[in-house]
């Protein structure tokens, strides 16, 4: 596909995100009716929609319709080539622009050229103080790609080493010993053999520091008790000589790869239906608004709506409250998110604190998305009663 004919495609499916359908059943919809495009070109259209999905409002405003076609042509004049390049109208690529195009196209303030949702934006800003701005700006470009190297397959530099026969270039990241930042060829990661081996995992690197800040030790009784697909299990496994940690998860389908990925990675991880007391660290790694994660899942940002955020605060004070009796005394219960959002963190920690005598905060830490990770909340609680 040419460059006009990548763009043609991702207008159309824009338009059908716009219209309601999920950008991946939408881009997976399209793949299959493309059966021309090689996985470069599947690769070049994904990016386009994801770019516009974290810039949805601002591409709007610079492309002056909120339409495919519109964000697309807005995309390209905040992030170059001009437009007038590529809308040739050549073979697929799409028509030239109209005069009242080329005339259009305007700058905007506040929330908008945050792209940041207007209910959301004043609460964003009273959280984050002066860090309100550069992290929505950091929302609006993409993540950078990191892997957690599996120590009890690899050390960094043989993991390292193993990525590199493969293409892919990674290097040290600053947020854990064990991260490291794919440079290059970061698409060809998971059909690697590293990856089949279980040398590396998928990990954000602020999710890898959390897990190297719970005060994990080989032995200890460990309930990873929102487990989910189970990146954070295996972290905390291949922190405790490989395992075993005990997941959970209410919804259990959400652990169907859990087995999978424990034998990849050599990891000792139980699946727990009903977790009765007496764990020394109970994780609860809590749905929550993603905000934190917002580069990789942008069109969270525009789903979330007062109301849901609301009902997630509901739903991490719920799983707080059930998770605390299953701690064994002298045993401490961790509480992480992926948000920066301070109803989503601290409030909701002292929340707790102040419902539930007898429990102390031990550590707690906060990361922003930035170049270094993802943005992500750690609480680690002791009970002292
Ligand atoms: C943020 S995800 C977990 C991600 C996972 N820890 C990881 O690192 O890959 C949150 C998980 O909490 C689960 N969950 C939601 N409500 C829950 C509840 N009341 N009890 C336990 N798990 C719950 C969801 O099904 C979801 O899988």
């Amino acid at each position: 596909m040419t460059p006009g004919a990548r763009i043609s495609a991702a207008i159309a499916v824009i338009d059908r995100v716009a219209s309601g359908e999920p950008a991946e059943k939408a881009l997976t919809n399209w793949a299959r009716g493309a059966r021309y495009a090689g996985s470069k070109d599947r690769a070049a259209v994904r990016d386009h929609v994801f770019d516009v999905l974290r810039r949805w409002r601002s591409t709007a405003a610079s492309g002056a319709a909120e339409t495919g076609r519109g964000r697309m042509i807005g995309l390209l004049r905040q992030d170059g080539p001009p437009p007038e390049s590529l809308f040739d109208g050549q073979g697929h690529a799409p028509a030239p622009l109209s005069e009242a195009e080329r005339a259009a196209g305007g700058t905007q303030d506040g929330a908008a050229a945050r792209d940041m949702p207007d209910w959301l934006w004043p609460q964003f800003a009273r959280d984050l103080g002066p860090r309100a701005d550069p992290v929505a700006q950091a929302l609006r470009h993409r993540a950078p790609v990191f892997v957690r190297v599996n120590t009890l397959r690899a050390d960094v530099e043989g993991a390292r080493a193993a990525l590199a026969e493969e293409g892919i270039e990674a290097r040290p990241a600053s947020l854990s010993p064990d991260a490291l930042e794919i440079i290059a060829g970061a698409r060809s990661i998971a059909r690697g053999a590293a990856f089949a081996g279980g040398l590396v995992e998928m990990q954000d690197a602020a999710s890898q520091a959390v897990v190297d800040a719970l005060p994990l030790v080989p032995g200890m009784r460990v309930l990873d008790y929102c487990a989910g697909g189970g990146g954070k299990a295996l972290a905390m496994a291949a922190r405790l000589g490989g395992g075993p940690v005990a997941v959970h998860d209410a919804d259990p389908a959400r652990m169907r790869d859990v087995p999978a990925r424990a034998t990849r990675a050599g990891a000792d991880l139980r699946i727990v239906d009903h977790p009765r007391r007496d764990w020394d660290l109970v994780l609860c790694d809590v749905p929550c608004s993603g905000s934190g994660a917002w580069r990789r899942a942008p069109e969270g940002k525009w789903r979330l709506t007062q109301g849901a955020l609301d009902a997630l605060c509901r739903t991490q004070a719920d799983i707080l409250d059930r998770a605390a009796p299953l701690v064994a005394p002298g045993g401490v219960l961790a509480y992480a998110t992926c948000s920066v959002l301070a109803c989503e963190n601290m409030q909701a920690v002292e929340r707790f604190i102040a419902g539930h005598p007898g429990w102390t905060l031990r550590d707690s830490r906060s990361f922003l998305p930035g170049p270094e990770g993802d943005g992500l909340f750690l609480a680690v609680l002791a009970h002292t009663g």
